[in-house]
């Protein structure tokens, strides 16, 4: 397996292999960028079918982190782990504290904070053996409720702020009563953004691979429950992709037909060429790594310190940016992500004075 010449290497500053043979901990930790501060960004636990399907995620997870945090104004570097193998099944205790092991061994370049597959149980196990884990800390969240530090309530807030957004912007609606959204994973994220629409009026759509999930969301929302398989061509205004990456790809895009796509899951586009599919189909993407940084945003105020309303009135900006992103797309007729892109490299290479 070729890292250097691999397609999403990119200029990675550090990729760390991490093997420990006593818990069979795999993991990779991959920090792609530092130029605005520490590398910050979850450490994911899935049951990836190959070592190499592992180093692609990580690698393009953990760019997406820069690209993140410099569109969302923060003073943090981009990186991400993985650690391979299925969360339900091989997470011991002694697994999370071998993580938390190779974590201190980044010497502050790396914070790991939750992400699929991991929870603030499993953060609070690696930071006994570590410092560099965020997420953790219970405070204030941003409904004014105590938290526990899950980042994740946030970051369902800022894609429900851009949800909203771009209907605003495609439909021209900013009610919205009766919307059809179409939310693939009802998790952590996917769930708490299904509540809020729910509450908004929303018409709601799930699916996930666990039943349980499905469940609550039906029960309790009134979501109406559909196939894995469909979630995507559905009949909907908003199809919002709060699961895995790749799900907008050849295949899938021919087929949608809702007007606009808002998700939370990183990296939805398959590859960069799909952001422009979606574009020529009148598709309006709302680019993932600016919808979903309610979480980083949290965490970057976790770590230094701030009432819970500043918190909340920065993820609120995730509306701004994505109204210039969607407004300099119209006037140069290019997709939304490579507008996005553009912004954040802009940001990234500015020397770390001029933040
Ligand atoms: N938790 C956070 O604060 C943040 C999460 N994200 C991203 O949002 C996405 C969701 O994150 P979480 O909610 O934390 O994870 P989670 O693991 O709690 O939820 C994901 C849900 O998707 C389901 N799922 C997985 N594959 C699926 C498929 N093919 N079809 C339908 N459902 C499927 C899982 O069963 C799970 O219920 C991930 O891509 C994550 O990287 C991004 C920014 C921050
Ligand atoms: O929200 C988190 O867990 C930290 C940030 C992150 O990993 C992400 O935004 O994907």
């Amino acid at each position: 397996m070729s890292v250097f010449s691999h397609a999403e290497f990119d200029n990675h500053e550090q990729v760390v292999f991490c093997h420990d043979e006593i818990t069979g901990l795999k993991a990779i930790i991959a920090i792609h960028n530092t130029n605005r501060g520490p590398a910050l960004g979850g450490c994911r636990m899935w049951h990836y079918s190959s070592d190499e399907e592992a180093l692609n995620d990580v690698l393009r997870l953990s760019k997406g982190m820069t690209y993140k945090s410099a569109l969302a104004n923060l003073d943090l570097g981009g990186g991400k782990s993985v650690i391979i193998g299925d969360p339900r099944k091989h997470k011991t205790p002694e697994l999370l504290a071998a993580m938390g092991r190779f974590l201190e061994h980044t010497g502050n370049r790396y914070i790991a904070a939750e992400d699929s597959g991991t929870s603030v149980p499993d953060l609070q196990v690696m930071a006994q053996h570590t410092g560099n884990v965020a997420g953790i800390t219970e405070r204030t969240g941003i409904d004014g409720l105590p938290c526990n530090g899950d980042p994740s309530p946030a970051t369902a807030y800022g894609t429900f702020i851009g949800l909203k957004t771009a209907v605003q912007y495609q439909l021209d609606r900013t009610d919205l009563t009766g919307l059809k959204v179409a939310i693939q994973g009802v998790g952590n994220v996917g769930y708490r953004l299904a509540e809020q629409l729910h509450q908004a009026g929303a018409q709601l759509f799930v699916t996930d691979i666990h039943q349980q999930q499905v469940t609550r969301a039906v029960e309790e929302l009134g979501a109406i429950a559909v196939s894995q398989n469909e979630i995507l061509s559905l009949d909907v205004d908003v199809i919002a992709p709060c699961a895995l990456g790749a799900v907008l790809n050849d295949e899938s895009i021919p087929l949608i037909k809702a007007k606009v796509i808002a998700g939370a899951a990183n990296n939805q586009l398959a590859s960069q060429r799909h952001d422009l599919m979606l574009r020529e189909r009148g598709i309006l993407y709302a680019p993932d790594y600016v919808l979903n940084a309610g979480g980083i945003i949290d965490i970057f105020y976790e770590r230094i310190g701030h009432q819970h309303t500043q918190v909340r009135a920065h993820i609120e900006t995730i509306a701004d940016t994505l109204c210039e992103i969607f407004r300099r797309a119209d006037a140069q007729d290019r997709p939304t992500g490579e507008i996005a892109n553009e912004l954040a490299e802009e940001r990234i290479n500015q020397p770390r004075a001029a933040h």
